[in-house]
């Protein structure tokens, strides 16, 4: 908690549901701490608690960057969403967060879809992700991935010159609700997709929909592709991935895609590969699930994701300019925006 200057971290238990959650707040200078529940069939307590911490802490600069009046939080279930999964332990779930009196918002996540967010919905306010039948922005997959394009094509645009996508070959890990979306532009455009998941009928499917080529999971780092887009978990940009890959650009939508920042943001400098932060182009979901709370509506949410375009293209510019990594470049900017309003608030 000292390491990464988190608020607060609640540990949730309950028996008769079976219910085991922990919830991270990183920081709320900005507003309440915003981020999704995860559910997830984790090794330990400590790995849960580990992932906690680095994705609340991804939500606060993410915010911060996107230019949005949230803090950084998130929560984790512990268990298998395809198993442990009921409408009692979500709405269990909801009591505690409701119990933090409006200081933490969740939405989906990994594991968790709007009907989750419905339950958790009936024990409290505090939850974003609605479907869009109840009035809600509805799955945040499409924008997320929208904004993930916008900051790929950012991204070409400043390793090649040229923003175009067609003809590139490009590998997409994780072909969930981000990454089926992420195929589809891609596909669009005139890419060379190549898809990998753990899930077999997942995969027949959206390579038949979208005319992609299905690789083996242990071969996705070894391909020969211009583009690398993580979009399952993270940790997946290490010293051992980095022997393997031949890309010349790493964007995708999953979070804290680097296993050690500083470590693997400056290996990746030095082998020539740009990397776009994670934090900076996968913040569509953010974005969408903020225009549930304010009411902004969705064509202002889709103007910010493509706003993603603009901004990554600024970052790329700041890392060169001050010859640090493009995650440190938004990392500072993201930082001193909080700065700034920490002292504003002081101040007034
Ligand atoms: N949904 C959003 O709006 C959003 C926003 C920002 C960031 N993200 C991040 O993007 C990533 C994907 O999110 P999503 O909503 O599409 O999740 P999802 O659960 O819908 O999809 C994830 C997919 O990855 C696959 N997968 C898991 N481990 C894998 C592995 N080792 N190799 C290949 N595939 C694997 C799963 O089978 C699944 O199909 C996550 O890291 C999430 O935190 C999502």
């Amino acid at each position: 908690m000292a390491d990464q200057s988190h608020k607060s971290i609640l540990f949730c238990s309950d028996k008769s549901t079976g219910l085991k959650a922990i919830i991270a707040i990183h920081d709320t200078t900005l507003g309440p701490a915003i981020g999704g529940t995860r559910m997830w069939n984790y090794r330990s307590e400590a790995d849960a608690l580990d992932d906690v911490l680095r994705l609340s802490r991804g939500m606060t600069f993410k915010a911060a960057i996107t230019g949005l009046n949230l803090g950084g939080g998130k929560a984790v279930i512990i268990g298998d969403s395809n198993k442990d999964k009921s409408e009692a332990l979500m709405r269990r779930f909801g009591k505690f967060i409701n119990n933090l009196n409006g200081e933490f918002i969740t939405s989906q996540d990994v594991g968790t879809n709007t009907r989750d967010m419905e339950y958790i919905r009936m024990e409290t306010p505090h939850v974003a992700g609605i479907a869009e039948s109840l009035g809600g922005s509805g799955h945040t997959g499409p924008i997320s991935a929208y904004g993930v394009y916008m900051g790929m094509k950012a991204s070409a645009k400043e390793q090649w010159g040229n923003d175009s996508l067609s003809g590139k070959s490009i590998a997409v890990q994780g072909i969930g609700n981000v990454g089926e979306h992420l195929v589809k532009y891609l596909s669009d455009e005139g890419a060379r997709v190549y898809i990998s998941d753990l899930d077999e009928e997942r995969l027949t499917y959206v390579a038949r929909k979208h005319d992609a080529i299905i690789v083996p999971n242990h071969q996705i780092y070894d391909l020969d592709v211009d583009i690398y887009a993580p979009c399952a978990l993270g940790a997946t940009v290490n010293t051992e991935t980095l022997k393997r890959l031949k890309c010349s650009i790493i964007a995708g939508s999953a979070n804290n895609q680097l296993e050690d920042e500083e470590v693997h943001g400056q290996m990746l400098m030095e082998m020539g590969v740009l990397y776009a932060p994670d934090f900076l182009i996968n913040a569509g979901g953010l974005i969408s699930v903020n225009s549930e709370i304010s009411g902004v509506g969705k064509k202002r949410a889709m103007q910010l994701a493509e706003n993603i375009y603009k901004v990554t293209l600024d970052i790329f510019r700041k890392s060169k300019k001050d010859q640090i990594t493009p995650y440190t470049a938004a990392l500072k900017i993201a930082e001193k925006r909080i700065q700034d309003i920490r002292q504003l608030k002081a101040n007034s």
